[in-house]
């Protein structure tokens, strides 16, 4: 028996001995920089010559290391590793893969500032966000080991006296597993276990501009006892190696996370059925969000205020449930932006995210950074710049937290993803229209809505068409276990990642019927 799941708590660096042991693992973390990494296929270490260069997005002239990159070659060859791995790893037991999981989650939990050290260098996080980035790492591991032994029980339905039935969930086959850099261990590590406990085989393709701690990620996983070729990690270019990947006809399933750009793209491609092809291809598909906080006439305007800057400018808002929009009511506008404006003024200031005193750190590359300051471009001609508007690039990638007012709810900035520490603010003539402005995008991932008023509450919980809702409190923070993740509508297909259904999108239902 396993001990019921709880998730990991969040490390307290008011704690002088907490602040210490971080400090100490960057400092070990900046001792070990400019390391190499090579593939690893069917277990087999393989070092090329192409390598992607990772840098610390706050300091563009440090290396965090150089990590071969894999071409259409060595992408077959891993596919084909993978397919012969799954003919005896798809009959594995359930209680064989969830303990590799089990035990990989007490390795990375020992190790655990060594693993929030190198996502403080690799992905530019302030060291709550990369605190809570390793600990939703280690909650997908012990919460998807719980799940596939719940489901390995089998699922009742009826027999009768002649004849003998059952129903039980088999895996899918080999999986292509695209991450992106934003939760660069977590989502990175979650999308991967989910789809390897299951008994499918994967092709771990991670962010370019994050590859190193899904790297560290297959070393825990070898140590915990995962056998070669179960996981296969072939960091490389989205267009080649993805595409490669995605195109492949014995590719049985596609689980990525990023863009809605690039998630569209192998939607469409993946629903063509290539020569060879015996199936149709399962997607799991989650991608971006253009998430609004409602604030009502009747309200706790500090705790809103409070809300919408930590929603807006947590990891300099690189999360796809970020808060990048504002929908107040008239009566209660000018207060709320008042005090959203103080509080970013005084609360979030950036650098060096090695610095635990800095709230932001940097954005992470060059694409973002322009994307981001064309997008302040943009706001400062559709609305009225409040704070912020400026980056600094000579260094790292550093963009001030930025608050628009007066934008129109159709305005660009209050339709498209930024994807940075942007947030706009649109006034609503009552509640009702609120809840229409925050549904006027394509997008549908998180929200939330600040109300005392118990009848708007439950009018949000039926109109508010987002996948996670969240009520007086910010849009960002899910919880595994707690908050099944994933949106609606352009924000994906809804697969809610650390829910108790995830598991199931990489498996096929088979039924048997026996005659007595
Ligand atoms: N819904 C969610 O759960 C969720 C979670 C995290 C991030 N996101 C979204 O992810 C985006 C940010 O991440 P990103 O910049 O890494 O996204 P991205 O779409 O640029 O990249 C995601 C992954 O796809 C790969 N890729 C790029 N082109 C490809 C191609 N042609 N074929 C195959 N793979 C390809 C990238 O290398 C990366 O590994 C934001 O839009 C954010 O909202 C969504
Ligand atoms: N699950 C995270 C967001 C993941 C996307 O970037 C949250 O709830 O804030």
């Amino acid at each position: 028996m396993v001990v019921p799941y709880k998730h990991e708590p969040f490390t307290d660096f008011t704690v002088e001995e907490n602040r210490k042991a971080l400090q100490a693992a960057i400092k070990q973390v900046e001792a070990d920089l400019g390391k190499e990494y090579p593939l690893i296929i069917g277990g087999e270490r393989i070092m090329t010559d192409d390598r992607i260069e990772v840098v610390n997005p706050a300091n563009k002239k440090e290396v965090i290391g150089y990590v071969s990159k894999a071409n259409q070659d060595l992408a077959e060859k891993a596919h084909q590793v993978a397919d012969e791995t799954f003919d005896w790893w798809r009959k594995t037991k359930a209680k064989f893969r969830a303990d590799i999981l089990f035990r990989a989650a007490a390795i990375v939990r020992r190790r655990k500032h060594e693993f929030t050290a190198h996502l403080v260098k690799e992905g530019g996080k302030p060291w709550k966000e990369a605190d809570a980035d390793t600990a939703e790492a280690i909650d997908f591991m012990e919460y998807y080991g719980r799940q596939m032994l719940e489901i390995d029980k089998g699922v009742e339905i009826n027999s009768r006296p002649i004849e003998n039935n059952r129903f039980h969930y088999i895996p899918l086959g080999v999986g292509v597993v695209i991450s992106p850099w934003n939760f660069l261990f977590a989502i990175m590590c979650g999308t991967t276990v989910a789809a390897m406990v299951s008994g499918n085989t994967v092709l771990l393709k991670p962010a370019s501009a994050t590859p190193i701690i899904a790297y560290k990620m297959m070393e825990v996983l070898e140590e915990a006892g995962l056998p070669k070729g179960v996981i296969n990690y072939i960091p490389g270019s989205g267009k080649e190696v993805g595409d490669y990947l995605v195109d492949h006809p014995r590719t049985r399933f596609i689980s990525f996370t990023g863009s809605r750009e690039v998630g569209t793209r192998l939607f469409e491609r993946a629903a063509k059925v290539h020569e060879g092809q015996k199936w149709l291809k399962r997607t799991i598909i989650e991608m971006g969000g253009k998430d609004t906080i409602v604030v009502d006439s009747d309200s706790d305007l500090e705790l809103a205020a409070d809300a919408i800057t930590y929603s807006a400018f947590g990891f300099s808002g690189q999360k796809c449930s970020a808060c990048s929009r504002v929908i107040a009511h008239e009566d209660v506008y000018d207060e709320l932006l008042e005090r959203v404006v103080q509080k970013t003024k005084e609360q979030v200031n950036y650098g060096d995210p090695t610095d635990n005193s800095n709230y932001m750190g940097p954005v992470i590359d060059q694409g973002a950074y322009d994307k981001i300051m064309s997008y302040i471009g943009i706001g400062k001609e559709e609305g009225r710049l409040m704070t912020g508007g400026k980056g600094d690039d000579s260094k790292g990638w550093f963009v001030a937290p930025t608050v628009f007012a007066d934008l129109a709810p159709d305005a660009r900035l209050m339709q498209e993803e930024i994807f940075g520490p942007v947030v706009g603010f649109t006034k609503a003539k009552s509640f009702d229209e609120a809840i229409k402005f925050a549904n006027n995008t394509e997008y549908g991932l998180t929200g939330a809505v600040i109300s005392n008023n118990r009848e708007h509450i439950e009018k949000a919980r039926e109109d508010f068409h987002v996948g996670n809702l969240y009520f007086n409190r910010g849009c960002t923070a899910a919880i595994v276990g707690y908050h099944p993740f994933g949106g609606f509508n352009m924000s994906g297909t809804d697969s809610k990642a650390g829910g108790p259904d995830y598991l199931i999108h990489h498996m096929q239902g088979k039924t048997t019927s026996e005659m007595l």
